[in-house]
């Protein structure tokens, strides 16, 4: 059987853009088909629209930290519209730079919603297209309660376009993004309200880190509420009013819902074609990522696993070793650094002090918390938090935290370190980079041991 392409791609997002054009220039005939803008999620409603509005929010703070250092400035003011479209601008050179990146190889690009017909055909726009093997990357899609009222909240995806700015905001949710958005809304002069249902945000880190970030994102401004939760929303003349469970009524200019993502697999076809899916929608796959139909493989979000840009990188690259070179896929999951954007950031790599007790393990805990340097003379309050954890059984550390200024750069290393099986002497006879941050983990000494009941 002779088949249009050797592969055809569905989504062009972080994980379809990076096996599209390395099998097409390792020699597959390559199509890839994506119903919106090129890179996916990841760069146009994701990490790095994201990463800009950080770095614009985290400016409110410069003139007021620089007096102390001899500054002075004018009442700074900032123009939510210049960020906007400076940001939008930026976008675009980079969609213009994926269109390059799959046009080089050859991968011919086709816009349009793709849908599964049968083992190997796909349906775009109208027309079919064959393929040996077909790779869904068609990523994931942001999850909204239904609540009464539902239509009047933003999702993430919206907050990159919006037309103004809310005086206050409500944002849903405890994870990831609720607390990226609070804190960059917080710095672009907004008053922010987090409710998040739990006891705590940021459920799966460390329960120290999840405290001492709450704390900081308080010191921040942030109206944090915990063990809340939504029961309305309506609207009247663009102000948003919300009943929460507890009865209490409050009004927002905008209510943002980050309360996770779902796999974007309502409208593919799926089930017409034989594609074993789960609950959510995310499709099974085995270990090689292929579908319970063996011609379809997918990657990324769709498959609701660990949702992060790197991971479906790497998950497209073992993909291609094993089309290309025919090796199982060997990716590990274990030790995966991640950072949280909020303000201040949070890095995290391999174990938490709570899963290393869930799995019973004998560990022996370093944690400090201080004023960074350059909050001494610039009299902000906000202060940094580091916590390392060493198996006693080997003296390995398993796992490394971080809250604090630059703690997504920090963080990397450390994964290189905790992933090539650093001890705790290791970090020791590591020489420290003075005066930093970082250096505080090659300093832990018994004075920083954590006192743990067991
Ligand atoms: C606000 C936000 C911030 C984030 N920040 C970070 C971060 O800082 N770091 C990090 O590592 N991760 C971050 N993520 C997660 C990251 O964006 C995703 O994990 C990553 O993009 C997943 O890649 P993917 O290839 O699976 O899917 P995506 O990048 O989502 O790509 C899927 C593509 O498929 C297209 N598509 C969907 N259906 C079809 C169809 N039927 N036909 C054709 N095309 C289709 C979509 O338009 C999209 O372009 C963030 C996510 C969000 C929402
Ligand atoms: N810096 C980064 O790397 C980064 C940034 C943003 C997003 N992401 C990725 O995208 C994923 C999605 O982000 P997210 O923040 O939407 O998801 P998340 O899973 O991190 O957080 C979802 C939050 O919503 C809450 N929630 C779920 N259902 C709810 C309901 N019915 N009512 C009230 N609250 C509810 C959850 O308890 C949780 O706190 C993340 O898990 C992460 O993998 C990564």
């Amino acid at each position: 059987m002779s088949y249009q392409y050797d592969l055809f791609v569905i989504g062009a997002g972080s994980g379809g853009v990076r096996a599209s054009r390395v099998a097409a220039s390792k020699g597959y005939k390559v199509a890839v088909a994506e119903s919106s803008a090129l890179g996916g999620t990841c760069v146009n409603i994701g990490c790095v629209p994201k990463k800009l509005f950080v770095y614009g929010s985290e400016f409110s703070h410069v003139a007021q930290d620089a007096k102390g250092y001899g500054w002075s400035f004018p009442e700074p003011s900032f123009d939510w519209k210049t960020l906007r479209d400076n940001k939008t601008k930026e976008i675009e050179r980079l969609n213009g730079i994926y269109g390059n990146l799959l046009a080089s190889p050859g991968v011919e690009v086709i816009d349009g919603h793709g849908k599964l017909v049968d083992a190997h055909t796909v349906e775009v726009a109208g027309k079919t297209y064959t393929a040996e093997r077909i790779l869904i990357a068609v990523g994931a899609t942001p999850f909204v309660p239904d609540i009464p009222g539902k239509e009047h909240v933003v999702v993430s995806d919206n907050m990159f376009y919006l037309e103004e700015l809310p005086s206050k905001a409500l944002v849903v949710g405890g994870g990831y993004i609720a607390v990226e958005f609070a804190c960059i809304l917080k710095g672009l002069g907004v008053d922010v309200t987090l409710a998040y249902r739990g006891d705590q945000l940021l459920r799966g880190f460390d329960s120290d880190v999840r405290a001492f970030a709450s704390q900081e994102y308080i010191r921040l401004g942030v109206d944090v509420r915990l063990n809340t939760d939504v029961s309305s929303i309506s609207e009247d003349d663009g102000i948003k009013r919300v009943t929460f469970k507890d009865g209490y009524d409050e009004d927002f200019g905008l209510v943002l819902y980050a309360t996770g993502r779902v796999p974007n697999t309502a409208s593919i076809g799926l089930a017409d074609v034989g594609v074993d899916t789960s609950g959510k929608g995310a499709i099974k796959v085995n270990r090689n990522y292929q579908s319970s139909v063996p011609s379809i493989y997918a990657i990324g979000d769709v498959t609701d696993n660990i949702q992060l840009t790197p991971v479906a990188i790497k998950e497209a690259m073992a993909l291609l070793d094993y089309w290309f070179e025919g090796r199982d896929v060997q990716l590990d999951y274990d030790n995966i650094p991640t950072a949280v954007f909020s303000q201040p950031q949070i890095g995290t790599v391999g174990l938490s002090e709570d899963d290393a007790d869930s799995k019973g393990m004998d560990i022996r805990v370093y944690q400090t918390d201080f004023k960074a340097m350059k909050n001494t003379l610039s009299g902000n309050e906000g202060r940094s938090f580091m916590k390392l954890i060493v198996n006693n059984e080997n003296d390995k550390v398993i796992g490394a935290h971080i809250v604090g200024d630059y703690a997504g750069e920090i963080i990397q290393g450390l994964g290189i370190a905790i992933k090539a099986g650093a001890t705790k002497a290791h970090f020791d006879s590591t020489v420290g980079v003075h005066p930093t941050s970082a250096e505080e983990f090659v300093t832990f000494s018994a004075n920083a041991l954590k006192q743990r009941n067991r």
